[in-house]
């Protein structure tokens, strides 16, 4: 039987980059050998500050290129805090792979899969479960490339929120709710009471709820989400917000199921898509080999539920199901979880546990 053939441009990128990216291609090869009609051809590519440094291109034109042409992209972490360009601002490719490939949709999924992982009480595994989505384009990041005047007395950054962005992320999020199991709602996280740019985000989103009839919607202002999201994340199934708003919230989210290690994320376009996790490239612990690689390898799972193959899709879900029979094993921890495996003997039970 011939196989279908995926091209994987793999990005490991800084600091704990490469450490997790690796693991998680070793996860998928696993995958592959027990998918019938499936192949990935992993194509691996130089990107972040070591090209930065060497060639002034944090992007090179050959590594954009190459992404452009794989089916999908895998990227652990891009920038250190102390590598600028002389604007002051950090190399951040991954903000330019979104903008350049369109990846509106910046799907974060937060799960806790054991109640030892959470700060708050009261939880159990599954008991917090929902997608944020964020738009990964624009927003507040649109006024990222202003140019800081260094005789002004004051500084500002646009907020762009545009119809045709709103629209596909809107209806990005409400796909997804439809798709799950839950409450089948989708929350717009605004500032409607205060920015006109939110109060056409807000219309926007009534809009596109229309066309939705089977899913809930309802508003919630961004600093009020803040509050209900430690005190009461049951109430979010699917929430959906711009930019900035959603960079700030999905840390936080991550935070009520174990850290940025437990956060997976997905850039997602209508042609193309960038799998990483939420978190950097952890300098402060990046080299010693402990970086919890979960977040990789449910990203890594996100890409083969994306892929349009119902092969990867049985693959997604073996990932997803041996990630948690590990996790309920409270023991089975890296140390930001308060354990002692290493990045790869975390892995290791993973693909026993497959
Ligand atoms: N998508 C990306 O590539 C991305 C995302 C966020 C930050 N960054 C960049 O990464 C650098 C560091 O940023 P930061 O420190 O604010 O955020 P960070 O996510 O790298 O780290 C925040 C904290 O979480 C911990 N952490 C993160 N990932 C972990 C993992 N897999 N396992 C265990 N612990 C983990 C770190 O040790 C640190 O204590 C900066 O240069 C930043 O711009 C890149
Ligand atoms: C590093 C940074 C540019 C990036 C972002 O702001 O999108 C990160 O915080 C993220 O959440 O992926």
């Amino acid at each position: 039987m011939s196989k279908r053939t995926f091209k994987i441009a793999v990005l490991g990128g800084d600091g704990i980059g490469p450490e997790v990216c690796d693991e998680s291609v070793r996860l998928l090869q696993e995958v592959e050998r027990r998918l019938a009609g499936v192949a990935f051809d992993f194509q691996h590519h130089s990107v972040g500050v070591g090209e930065y440094q060497r060639n002034g291109n944090a992007l090179p034109d050959s590594t954009f290129a190459a992404c452009q042409s794989s089916d999908a992209v895998l990227l652990g972490a891009m920038g250190l805090p102390n590598v600028r360009y002389p604007n002051g601002k950090e190399i951040a490719p991954q903000l330019d792979l979104r903008e350049r490939l369109k990846l509106y949709g910046g799907v974060r999924p937060i799960r806790l899969f054991n109640e030892a992982d959470t700060p708050l009480k009261n939880f159990g595994a599954g008991e917090i479960d929902f997608v944020l989505v964020r738009e990964s384009t624009e927003g507040l990041f649109y006024g990222r490339d202003a140019v800081l005047d260094p005789d002004a007395d004051e500084a500002f950054n646009t907020m762009r929120i545009s119809r045709e962005c709103t629209e596909q992320v809107c209806r990005l999020a409400f796909q997804i709710a439809r798709q799950r199991d839950g409450m089948k709602k989708v929350s717009l996280i605004d500032k409607a009471n205060v920015l006109s740019s939110m109060v056409f985000f807000r219309k926007v989103f009534d809009e596109v709820a229309q066309e939705f009839p089977d899913c809930e919607a309802d508003h919630v202002y961004v600093d009020a989400s803040a509050l209900f999201l430690v005190r009461d994340p049951k109430r979010f199934d699917v929430m959906v917000t711009e930019n900035m708003f959603g960079d700030i919230l999905s840390d936080l989210a991550a935070g009520l199921v174990g850290g940025m290690g437990m956060a997976p994320s997905g850039d997602i376009g209508d042609s193309a898509a960038v799998f990483q996790p939420s978190h950097g490239s952890a300098p402060d612990i990046a080299g010693r080999g402990i970086a919890n690689p979960i977040a990789m390898h449910l990203s890594a799972a996100m890409m083969l539920d994306w892929f349009d193959d119902d092969n990867c899709k049985v693959g997604a879900k073996m990932i997803h199901a041996a990630i948690t029979r590990v996790l309920a094993d409270a023991s089975k921890r890296t140390p930001d979880l308060g354990g002692s495996l290493s990045t790869s003997e975390m892995t290791d039970e993973i693909l026993q546990a497959l």
